[in-house]
């Protein structure tokens, strides 16, 4: 897919900015503080109805306005798509192609993107929330019934916890209660833990291959699924099922004590293998970086095994810190494939096969110039 115009209003920074005239390789390029990421966000928020930064929509609003609004002519395989949301104390609205969507999990997939900035390195390094974050928001954008799952879930999740929370000394009389949440959670935590297990499956393939040529051949990186209970490779419902179920009642004790659910999909966690050692615990910052790069290149190869089309590429402020070798693969890989906005502070940190093609976008203070 490609995007052919971006407009903004009362966006972070952004009082009105029309934008047109993309290229495959788009450099957007000015000093700290300027906009430039802000010009990316809104491209992943279009794809994904939130920020990557932040969970307040609030802030996506320009100090001092009551509304923002991002839109985007897209181009698809099968025709042009206009994407709309809309930010206010009301909340958010998605139209596409004009009309209002009821639901926001309808409006998520029209337009679909990858994102890689500096604080990826998080989902190699950071805690087991962040890398949940990460397969929420990619199982998310390729399959909106993940999504319905997963609301269901935390919705439960917190009645649950609330139930948990009062029930020291009254478990007879909240048991049927407890019955009740059990079925619930289990019903929409088995179909989360199968779609993630599924899609790290998926995920490996192309990380390992796309690791292995990043890496000379030096490093094979493997993913396994970190349960918190069952084994990692269970997918088959009925038996997730039946695990959780007695995971749950062995559980309830301890439970009850400490007033929260402690087995679920919200309790799991991935674990990268660089050759055979966990990259969490042994990697070098280097190799970090690597694996972070490799998943979020694998997820390209992904959406396009999925949805039948290459999503965009949004690379923040990264390019810089990869070394020459590798900045040219990222850029071989892709290339006349992906869609790409980059944004760095001077083309310097760039290498030059990069910048031949490039529309350059220069950003000050809000304004782009071309
Ligand atoms: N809601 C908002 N309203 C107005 N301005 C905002 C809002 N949110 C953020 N900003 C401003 O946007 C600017 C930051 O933009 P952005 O994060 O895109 O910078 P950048 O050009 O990517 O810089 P760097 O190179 O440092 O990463 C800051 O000046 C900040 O004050």
């Amino acid at each position: 897919m490609f995007v052919n115009k971006l407009s903004l209003q009362h966006y972070r920074n952004y009082d009105a900015l029309n934008l047109d005239s993309f290229g495959d390789v788009n450099l957007i390029l000015g000093r700290n503080a300027q906009g430039k990421t802000n010009l990316l966000e809104a491209l992943l928020v279009l794809a994904l109805t939130k920020s990557h930064r932040t969970s307040k929509d609030r802030e996506l609003i320009s100090f001092g306005q009551d509304h923002a609004a991002v839109s985007a002519e897209v181009e698809k395989k099968y025709g042009t798509v206009q994407v709309e949301l809309r930010f206010s104390n009301q909340g958010k609205k998605a139209k596409l192609n004009g009309l209002e969507q009821r639901k926001l999990s309808e409006f998520v997939g029209a337009l679909n993107a990858v994102m890689f900035a500096p604080e990826d390195l998080e989902i190699v390094k950071g805690t087991p929330g962040v890398r949940r974050r990460f397969l929420d928001m990619e199982i998310g954008q390729v399959q909106p019934s993940y999504l319905f799952h997963l609301q269901q879930y935390q919705k439960v999740l917190v009645q649950r916890n609330n139930l948990l929370k009062q029930a020291w000394g009254k478990e007879a009389e909240l048991a049927v209660m407890l019955e009740i949440w059990n079925e619930q959670l289990v019903e929409h935590g088995v179909k989360i833990i199968k779609k993630r297990k599924q899609f790290i499956k998926k995920l490996q393939k192309w990380a390992e291959q796309i690791h292995d040529g990043i890496t000379g051949g030096s490093e094979k990186l493997e993913l396994s699924y970190l349960p918190s209970f069952g084994e990692a490779e269970t997918e088959d419902e009925a038996v997730l099922l039946e695990q959780f179920m007695i995971k749950l009642s062995q559980m309830k004790d301890q439970e009850i004590r400490r007033g929260m659910t402690l087995a679920g999909p919200h309790r799991d966690d991935i674990t990268f293998y660089i050759n055979g050692n966990e990259a969490q615990t042994y990697g070098s910052q280097g190799q970090q970086r690597t694996t972070a790069l490799s998943l979020k290149l694998a997820e390209i190869e992904l959406i396009n095994e999925e949805i039948g089309e290459y999503p965009i590429l949004l690379l923040d402020d990264v390019l810089s810190e990869l070394d020459p070798y590798r900045q040219t693969q990222l850029i071989e890989t892709f290339q006349s494939k992906v869609q790409t906005f980059i944004t760095a502070t001077g083309i310097e940190s760039i290498n030059e096969s990069r910048l031949q093609n490039a529309s350059i976008f220069h950003v000050q203070e809000g304004q782009v110039q071309r």
